[in-house]
């Protein structure tokens, strides 16, 4: 067993990941802000479970607030490793918002890294994104490709620097780190914002779906406990191994077009969609599409979940809880 400090605790992938990493037997220390990008009561409503467990606790503290605030915040207890999930995400508000983005992502990424430091901890997965591509060329995406002119929205340069960071860290004091390149995660307690939540909302509500662009942009589509599962093996591997620095895509390698995705989400809520065709969001990438062999050699990684069960699991959450909210 060992202690894990989860940033980002109460969100979509963090709570699934705390559960998880209880079940496996580890103690959890959750950290969040409870960033107001969405509803306070729907984060909290994710961590309902965790919080009875024996083995969780709980700490509300932002990381913006610098070196000192984590220190008052966390506990003392030893942390082997630490999970960075917590960032302000969404690829179109980055576009109108950058230095919130900036501010959250790699200052608030940077007060992380130093009381990591201060506290000795020598342990992190990094959550990145697989917006860090961009819209280049080569796919499916290899986790080697040069990135150095690829990042077209302030969200992705965000996660690109946190990377860097990482490596900074690693060179500078023997930092274990394993960055993972997120693929547009779904599934139950996703974030309201993202595109299959919004679609069955707006389905439900008899609704027009605006669909960005001509519908032929695609993603590579993860299910939330595919990607948890990597999480779980990449701290079992961080666990394991010193002085380590390695990045890996958590995607799915199966990229879904976006009017492929609206007639799957159609189906599994027995209505045909209405499409109100709108202008690319800026930002936006083309395709993703992610080579998962790294993840599979280092880690075993092999998602499971195909996207009609994915998007069934969602629906059953949505008709569980949305009137709760
Ligand atoms: O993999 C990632 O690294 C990122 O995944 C996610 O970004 P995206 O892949 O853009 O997901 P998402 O918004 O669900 O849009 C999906 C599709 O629907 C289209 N889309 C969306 C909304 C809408 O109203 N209409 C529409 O056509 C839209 O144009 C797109 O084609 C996370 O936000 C981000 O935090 C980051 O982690």
């Amino acid at each position: 067993m060992a202690s894990i400090l989860v940033t980002g605790c109460a969100g979509f992938i963090g709570s699934h990941l705390a559960e998880r990493l209880l079940l496996d037997g580890h103690r959890v220390v959750g950290l969040d802000n409870f960033d107001p990008f969405y509803d306070r009561a729907r984060k909290q409503q994710n961590l309902r479970a965790c919080l009875q467990h024996p083995r969780f606790t709980f700490h509300e503290a932002d990381l913006r607030h610098g070196l000192d605030a984590l220190v008052d915040a966390l506990p003392a207890d030893p942390v082997e490793v630490v999970v960075h999930l917590a960032a302000k995400a969404g690829v179109g508000p980055s576009v109108r918002e950058p230095i919130a983005y900036l501010e959250n992502n790699v200052v608030g990424t940077t007060h992380l890294l130093e009381w990591m430091r201060l506290r000795d901890i020598g342990k992190l997965f990094f959550a990145s994104s697989s917006s860090v591509y961009g819209n280049t060329p080569e796919r499916p995406f290899r986790e080697d490709v040069s990135l150095l002119a690829s990042c077209i929205s302030p969200y992705a340069a965000s996660k690109l620097s946190g990377e860097q960071l990482t490596y900074t860290y690693h060179h500078l004091y023997g930092l274990s780190v394993l960055n993972a390149r997120f693929f547009t995660v779904y599934g139950p307690r996703q974030r309201p914002d993202l595109a299959i939540h919004k679609f069955v909302r707006l389905l439900r509500a008899g609704e027009p779906i605006p669909v960005f662009g001509d519908g032929t942009t695609a993603r590579d589509y993860t299910f939330v406990l595919d990607t948890v599962d990597g999480i779980a093996r990449g701290v079992a591997y961080l666990l394991t191994h010193d002085q380590v620095y390695e990045t890996i895509n958590l995607g799915n390698n199966r990229p879904v077009a976006l009017l492929e995705l609206i007639e799957a989400v159609g189906q599994a809520v027995h209505t045909t969609p209405r499409l109100a065709f709108q202008p690319m969001q800026a930002g936006d990438v083309d395709v993703t599409y992610a080579d998962i062999s790294k993840a599979q050699r280092l880690l075993g990684y092999a998602p499971q979940t195909t996207l009609t069960d994915g998007l069934q699991a969602f629906v059953q959450w949505m008709d569980q809880t949305e009137p709760v909210f």
